[in-house]
């Protein structure tokens, strides 16, 4: 894809907040449960927004929401230094539909983008800043990711509670675990949503939808405190984190 000819390029974060959080357990949307008393989002809006090379970020929020999450990051300073604009818009049905509805909503000018998870709320700046430097090097899409811990098995899907025949076993070391912020041209993800949109098909990654347009993706290294908050225990492991970070770095 061809470069801007502009001499700056200018990145910008999208982070789908409108999931409910059913695997969480009941309460409001996952996004607005509070770590440490603060909102879920507002710990990720700040991770993305503390990234010197983003200047905008776009939260996607539940779509009856919209007005609540605007007033909530209105309330809730960016961080020291942090020189991003913020700008909320009504989420979708799915994760991709949110995606895609966050992209939308870019201005022309923007070169590249950050996807990036409200789940993901304690990814540390330095991995949203090698994402961001590696698509600006020019790599079109990159993505954090660990090596697996447990091994890994394919399964032949069963009705609920039946056991699975084991169909595979993919050699671990060639296995990641990929995280968010996942960062793109803005060009090639947007032309990854619109084929799967016309296509009517769907990826749990937007990288995902990138490698079917037969576009290398790349992996640097993710981190192990940009974990997904997806069930109870989430939790008490990012509240850990965040005590962690009071003691020893003071915020
Ligand atoms: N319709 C949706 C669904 C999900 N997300 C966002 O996508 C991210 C990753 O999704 P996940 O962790 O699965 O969140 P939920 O969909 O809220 O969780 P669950 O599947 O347990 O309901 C979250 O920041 C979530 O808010 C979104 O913006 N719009
Ligand atoms: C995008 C993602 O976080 C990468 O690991 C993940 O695929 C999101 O999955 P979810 O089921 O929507 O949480």
């Amino acid at each position: 894809m061809a470069r801007s000819s502009r001499s700056v390029h200018r990145t910008a974060a999208v982070i789908p907040a409108a999931g409910r959080g059913l695997r969480l357990g009941p309460g409001a949307p996952k996004a607005l449960r509070a770590l440490s008393g603060t909102p879920m989002l507002v710990h990720a809006v700040r991770a993305m927004a503390r990234s010197r090379a983003v200047s905008l970020v776009v939260v996607v929020a539940p779509p009856d929401g919209a007005d609540e999450v605007r007033l909530l990051l209105e309330e809730h300073a960016a961080p020291a230094g942090a020189a991003a604009d913020i700008v909320v818009v009504p989420g979708g049905e799915t994760r991709q539909d949110s995606v895609r509805l966050g992209l939308a909503a870019l201005p022309d000018g923007f070169d590249s983008v950050l996807v990036h998870d409200a789940a993901r709320p304690l990814v540390p700046v330095e991995t949203v800043d090698a994402v961001a430097a590696a698509v600006r090097a020019g790599a079109p899409a990159v993505v954090p990711a660990l090596p697996v811990a447990d091994t890994v098995k394919e399964v032949e899907i069963r009705g609920a509670g039946e056991p699975e025949p084991v169909t595979g076993t993919p050699e671990r070391s060639r296995l990641r675990a990929v995280q968010t912020p996942q960062g793109f041209e803005v060009k090639v993800l947007a032309a990854a949503h619109a084929q799967v949109l016309r296509e009517g098909d769907g990826a749990t990654d937007d990288a995902g939808m990138v490698e079917r347009l037969g576009i290398e993706v790349v992996v640097v290294p993710g981190h192990d405190e940009a974990f997904k908050v997806t069930r109870p225990l989430d939790l008490v492991l990012a509240e850990a984190v965040l005590a962690r970070r009071r003691t020893t770095d003071g915020f």
